[in-house]
C-alpha cells in the first residue's frame, strides 16, 4: 500500500470477490476471507493512517447524508395551510367580501409574518435536536498502523479492520474474519430477534442481511466478540441504501404540545364564538353600520385566534434541550424536557452514578488473613496471597491505567506485590463477565500446568468453590464453619461500603467446553475489598431531589450492605433502609413489588440483574409515577425503554443504551439527572408564564367592547379593530417569547412534581390572567378612556363618528385604550415573570431578552401613535401630555398588585405550614 498509489476499489477485483457478487449487486459472502483481504487491498492487520486518510478522500466520511430539509418556500407553505391559518384566511375572505380591503389585507400580512415566524422557530427547534449529535460523538475502534485504536466512526474507510463488541452499535458494513457476535438487525430488517453471526459461519441463502457471516451498519452487537473487515461506508452501507437513518430527526408531538394544541383550538371556537356575538349586538343593540360591525367581528376574531402558540412552545422547548446539553444532559427528544419536569422517582445505578468509579483495594483477604494491599518494602507475599494475585492478575482484562475500574484496582494491587501478566500471554480461554452469574472466568496455561481463574461476586464463587487454599500453599476442604467465617468477613467489608470480590481457582486438564462445567469445584484463594468514593457533589443532588419530592431508588448489582452504606454516605436513605435482593425480587408477585414501591417507603435493590430492573420499572408506572431510570449495560436497554425517561450513561455506557435511552448523561454524573429535572421543570414554568401573558390581554379588549354592547352603543367602541391587530400581533410578540426565556424561580426544586394529570391552562391560571391581571388592566384601560372623553366634554350618547366635533377627541380616547393596554401589558410582564415568587428574588433585571421586548413593545406603539402615515391607518391620535402620563401609572399597579397578591400566597401557605 502506498500513498500515491490509485483509488482501491471497494469490491471490484477480477478474479476475486467480483466475479462473485450476488445478484443485488453485494459482495459474495461465499468468498474467502483471503479473497476479501485482496479485494479491498488490506490485510489482518488493517490500513496504516495514511491509507485510511487517502480512502477517506475518495470514498467520503462514514456518515448517512441527511434528506435535504424542507426548503424554506415549502416549509412557510406548511404554515399557511396550518388549520389555524386557514381560519384567517376565511376571516380574510369575508373581510374582503364585505368591502373592507384594508383589514382583508392586514389580515394577510398577519397569515404571512406568522408562517414566516413560526418557520423560523420550527428550524431553530430543529437545528437544536440535530446539533446534539456533537455532543455524542460516536467512536468505534479499528486496527491501524499496527495497533488498536479509537476514532470516530465517520472515520471508518473500506477495508479497516473494525472491532465489534458487546454493546456496540456496528458502524460499517463488514464481513467477520475473526470470533462470533450476536446481533440485532431491528435497523435493518425490523426482527428484534438477535441473529448469530460468526467469522466461520457458512452463508446463508436470500439477500445480504441473511448472510451468517456479515455484520452491517446501524444494527447492535448483543454480545460476543469479533473483529470485521469493513467493505461498505457511509450512504454505500444497506443502511445508507435503504436510507432508514436518513430521515429528518423524527419528532412526535409531546404532550405538553397537545395540550397547548388543544387550548389553541378551544380558544379559536371562543373567538369565532365572540365574533358572531358581536355582530347582531353591534348591529341591532348598538346601532353600528353592518359594515363596522362585521369589520370589528371579524377583527376581535383574527386578534384572539391563537395561530403563534404552538411554535412558539415547539422552540421553548428545544431551548430547553439546548440548554440541557450544555450542562451533559444530552435529549433525545423534544417531549422529554417536559418529562423530566415531572419525575417523581429516579431508579439509579451506584458505580459511577452515585460514586467516581475510581476503584482502589482496601483490603485484602487470603488463607484466612486480612492483609493490607501495600505490602512493606521487601516483603514476600506467602503463596496464598501470591496465587490470589497472579489470579486477578489473570482473571482481568484492563491494562494498569486504563479499563473497568474493578479489574483496575486488583490489577494494580497485584502489580504492588510484584505480580503482572501483561498481554495475558498464557490464557486459553476466556468466560467474560456474566452480569447475571456475577462471574468472570479465564482458563490460563502458567509454566505448562492450566488454571482456571474466577472471580466474581463473594456468594457467587464461594458457592462454586469446595476447596480452600491454605497459608502454605496447600488445599484443603471447605467446611461449613469456614464459610460461614468467610460470609462474616465479607459481610463486615461490605458493611463499610465496600465492593468485594472473591478469587477462585481450579487446575484444569484440558479445555472445558461450557462454562457450567469450568466453574465448580474451585480453590478458594480470599477476596479483595475496594472503596469507590461517592462522587462529591451527589449529597447535595440527592438533597435537591429530596426537597423537590423525588424519591430516590438505587438499583445496584453490588452488594446489599455495599449499596446501603453507600445509601446511606450520600443521603439516599437515613435509617436502615429494606434492602431486596435480586432473588427476593424474582420471586415477588408484581403486587407486592408494587405495594413495596409505594411512596414513602426506603428501599435499595441490590444483586439485581439488569432485567429484573425492567420490573422495577413497570411496577413504579403501575403506581402512577413518572420513573427516570438508568442503565448502562446491554441487557439494561429493555428497562430504559420501559422507564418514562431513559437515561444512559455517555462515558462508560454501551451504544445499544444509548440508542435505547431518552437521556444520555455525557459525564455518567447522577447531579446532571437532577439538574435536568430542574431545567425541565423551568421550560413547563415558562410555558406557562408566556401563556398566562398573552391571554391576559383578553379582559382589557373584550370588557370595553362589553361596555360598548351594554350601552346600545351609548358609549362608542374604545379600540379599532387595527389597533386590537396591532397588540396581539405586534407589540406582544417580543416581551412573551423573552418569558419563554426566563431562568428559574427560587423555590422550583422545593416543590412535589407536577402530576401528569396537571394540564398546562388551568383555572387559578385562568383565574390570574382573565380575573386578576386582566380585570385590573380593564378598569385602567377603561378608566384613561373615559378620562379623554370627558374632558372634551363628552357625554354618553354624544356622536363621534367622522364629522362630529367629538371625533378626533374619540380618536385620542382609543389611541389612549391602545396605549393603555400596552402600558398594562408591560406591568403583566413583569408579573408573569414569577408563579409564587416576589420578582425581587428573581433580579427585576434579570431576564436581558424581556427588557429588549419590552422596548420593542414601546417603541412599536409609539411608531403607531406618532408617524402621521401609520396613525391613519390605525386611527390614532396622540392625548395630552398631561394624560399621556397618567400612562406611567399602569405597569406598576398592575405588576404590584400581583406583587401583593404573591405576597398574600406565600403568606397563606408559610401558616399553613
Ligand atoms: N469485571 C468483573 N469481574 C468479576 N466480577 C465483577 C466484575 N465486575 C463486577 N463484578 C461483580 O459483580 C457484581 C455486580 O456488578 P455489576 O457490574 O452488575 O454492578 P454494577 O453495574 O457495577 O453496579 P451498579 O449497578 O451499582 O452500577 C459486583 O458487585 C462484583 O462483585
Amino acid at each position: 500500500m502506498t500513498e500515491s498509489g490509485p483509488p482501491v476499489p471497494a469490491v471490484p477485483q477480477p478474479g476475486s470477490v467480483a466475479q462473485q457478487r450476488t445478484a443485488d449487486g453485494g459482495p459474495d459472502p461465499r468468498a474467502p476471507v483471503s479473497d476479501w483481504y485482496v479485494a479491498l487491498d488490506s490485510g489482518p492487520d488493517g490500513l496504516d493512517s495514511a491509507e485510511a486518510r487517502r480512502r477517506l478522500g475518495t470514498y467520503g466520511r462514514n456518515e448517512l447524508r441527511r434528506q435535504r430539509r424542507r426548503g424554506w418556500g415549502r416549509e412557510v407553505a406548511r404554515q399557511v395551510g396550518h388549520p389555524l391559518a386557514l381560519l384567517l384566511w376565511v376571516a380574510a375572505a369575508l373581510a374582503w367580501v364585505a368591502g373592507t380591503p384594508a383589514l382583508a389585507g392586514a389580515i394577510l400580512v398577519v397569515i404571512a409574518l406568522n408562517a414566516l415566524f413560526a418557520s423560523v422557530q420550527e428550524r431553530q427547534a430543529e437545528r437544536a435536536v440535530e446539533a446534539l449529535s456533537r455532543y455524542l460523538p460516536r467512536r468505534a475502534r479499528v486496527h491501524r498502523d499496527g495497533r488498536w485504536q479509537e476514532i470516530p466512526t465517520a472515520e471508518i474507510v473500506p477495508g479497516d479492520v473494525l472491532a465489534v463488541a458487546e454493546g456496540d452499535r456496528i458502524s460499517a458494513d463488514a464481513r467477520l474474519v475473526e470470533g462470533s457476535v450476536e446481533v440485532d438487525l431491528a435497523a435493518l430488517t425490523g426482527e428484534s430477534e438477535p441473529v448469530h453471526r460468526s467469522a466461520d459461519a457458512p452463508p446463508g441463502e436470500g439477500g445480504p442481511s441473511e448472510a451468517a457471516n456479515l455484520v452491517f451498519s446501524g444494527t447492535n452487537c448483543l454480545g460476543g466478540q469479533a473483529r470485521a473487515l469493513v467493505h461498505a461506508t457511509g450512504m454505500r452501507t444497506e443502511l445508507g441504501r435503504i436510507a432508514a437513518l436518513s430521515q429528518r430527526v423524527g419528532r412526535e408531538e409531546s404532550p405538553l404540545e397537545k395540550q397547548v394544541r388543544r387550548v389553541a383550538w378551544l380558544i379559536a371556537a371562543v373567538a369565532v364564538g365572540a365574533g358572531l356575538v358581536f355582530f347582531p349586538i353591534g348591529v341591532f343593540a348598538a346601532g353600528m353600520p353592518i359594515g363596522d360591525a362585521f369589520a370589528f367581528a371579524i377583527g376581535l376574531l383574527v386578534a384572539n385566534v391563537p395561530e403563534g402558540l404552538l411554535p412558539t412552545i415547539t422552540l421553548a422547548l428545544a431551548v430547553g434541550v439546548r440548554g440541557l446539553a450544555r450542562v451533559g444532559a444530552v435529549v433525545k427528544r423534544l417531549s422529554a424536557v417536559e418529562t423530566l419536569g415531572s419525575t417523581d422517582v429516579i431508579c439509579t445505578d451506584k458505580t459511577g452514578t452515585l460514586t467516581e468509579n475510581r476503584m482502589r483495594v482496601v483490603a485484602v483477604r487470603a488463607a484466612g488473613e486480612l492483609h493490607d494491599p501495600a505490602p512493606e518494602p521487601g516483603e514476600r507475599p506467602d503463596p496464598a496471597l501470591r496465587a490470589l494475585a497472579v489470579a486477578v492478575a489473570a482473571c482481568n482484562n484492563a491494562e494498569r491505567e486504563r479499563g473497568d475500574p474493578t479489574e483496575v484496582a486488583p490489577l494494580r494491587f497485584a502489580a504492588d506485590l510484584g505480580v503482572t501478566d501483561p498481554g495475558h500471554p498464557g490464557r486459553r480461554a476466556q468466560f467474560p463477565f456474566d452480569a447475571t452469574l456475577r462471574l468472570m472466568s479465564t482458563v490460563d496455561d502458567h509454566a505448562g500446568t492450566l488454571w482456571l481463574h474466577t472471580k466474581g461476586a463473594p456468594e457467587a464463587v464461594l458457592a462454586r468453590c469446595t476447596r480452600v487454599l491454605t497459608a502454605d500453599g496447600a488445599d484443603r476442604p471447605l467446611d461449613d464453619a469456614y464459610r460461614r467465617e468467610l460470609s462474616a468477613a465479607v459481610t463486615a467489608q461490605a458493611g463499610q461500603g465496600r465492593r468485594v470480590l472473591g478469587v477462585a481457582r481450579r487446575r484444569l486438564d484440558g479445555l472445558p467446553a461450557r462454562r457450567a462445567e469450568a466453574e465448580r469445584e474451585l480453590s478458594f484463594l480470599g477476596f479483595v475489598a475496594m472503596v469507590d468514593p461517592p462522587r462529591p457533589e451527589v449529597p447535595a443532588a440527592v438533597a435537591r431531589c429530596h426537597t423537590a419530592g423525588i424519591r430516590i431508588v438505587m438499583v445496584t448489582g453490588d452488594h446489599g450492605l455495599t449499596a446501603a452504606a453507600i445509601a446511606r454516605q450520600v443521603g439516599i436513605v437515613h435509617g436502615e433502609p429494606t434492602v431486596v435482593t435480586g432473588d427476593q425480587l424474582d420471586a415477588m408477585s408484581p403486587e407486592r413489588l408494587r405495594e413495596l414501591l409505594a411512596r414513602g417507603r426506603e428501599v435499595v435493590f441490590a444483586r439485581v440483574s439488569p432485567e429484573a430492573k425492567l420490573h422495577i420499572a413497570e411496577a413504579l408506572r403501575a403506581n402512577h409515577e413518572v420513573v427516570a431510570m438508568t442503565g448502562d449495560g446491554v441487557n439494561d436497554a429493555p428497562a430504559l425503554r420501559r422507564a418514562d425517561i431513559g437515561v444512559a450513561m455517555g462515558r462508560t455506557g454501551t451504544d445499544v443504551t444509548r440508542e435505547a435511552a431518552t437521556m444520555v448523561l455525557t459525564d455518567d454524573n447522577f447531579a446532571t439527572i437532577v439538574a435536568a429535572v430542574a431545567a425541565g421543570r423551568r421550560v413547563y414554568d415558562n410555558v406557562r408564564k408566556f401563556i398566562l401573558y398573552i391571554f391576559a390581554h383578553a379582559t382589557p379588549e373584550v370588557v370595553p367592547f362589553l361596555v360598548f354592547a351594554l350601552s346600545a352603543g351609548a358609549v362608542p367602541l374604545p379600540l379599532t379593530v387595527l389597533q386590537i391587530l396591532a397588540i396581539d400581533l405586534g407589540t406582544e410578540t417580543l416581551p412573551a417569547l423573552a418569558l419563554g426565556r426566563e431562568p428559574a424561580e427560587p423555590g422550583l426544586m422545593d416543590r412535589p412534581p407536577r402530576r401528569r394529570s396537571d394540564r398546562v391552562v388551568d383555572g387559578p391560571l385562568l383565574a390570574r390572567a382573565w380575573g386578576f391581571l386582566g380585570l385590573i388592566s380593564a378598569v385602567l384601560v377603561l378608566a384613561g378612556f373615559f378620562v379623554v372623553l370627558l374632558r372634551a366634554g363628552w357625554r354618553p350618547g354624544a356622536p363621534t363618528g367622522a364629522g362630529a366635533p367629538l371625533h378626533q377627541a374619540y380618536r385620542e380616547a382609543t389611541t389612549m385604550t391602545f396605549l393603555g393596554i400596552v402600558a398594562c401589558q408591560v406591568g403583566t410582564a413583569f408579573a408573569a415573570r414569577t408563579e409564587h415568587a416576589s420578582l425581587r428574588a428573581v433580579g427585576v433585571f434579570s431576564n436581558r431578552l424581556l427588557l429588549w421586548g419590552i422596548a420593542f413593545e414601546i417603541g412599536f406603539a409609539a411608531l403607531i401613535v406618532g408617524v402621521p402615515p401609520l396613525r391613519e391607518v390605525f386611527g390614532t391620535r396622540p392625548p395630552e401630555p398631561a394624560v399621556l402620563v397618567l400612562l406611567l401609572a399602569y405597569p406598576p399597579i398592575v405588576w404590584g398588585a400581583d406583587e401583593l397578591r404573591r405576597a398574600a400566597r406565600r403568606h397563606q401557605q408559610h401558616s399553613l405550614i
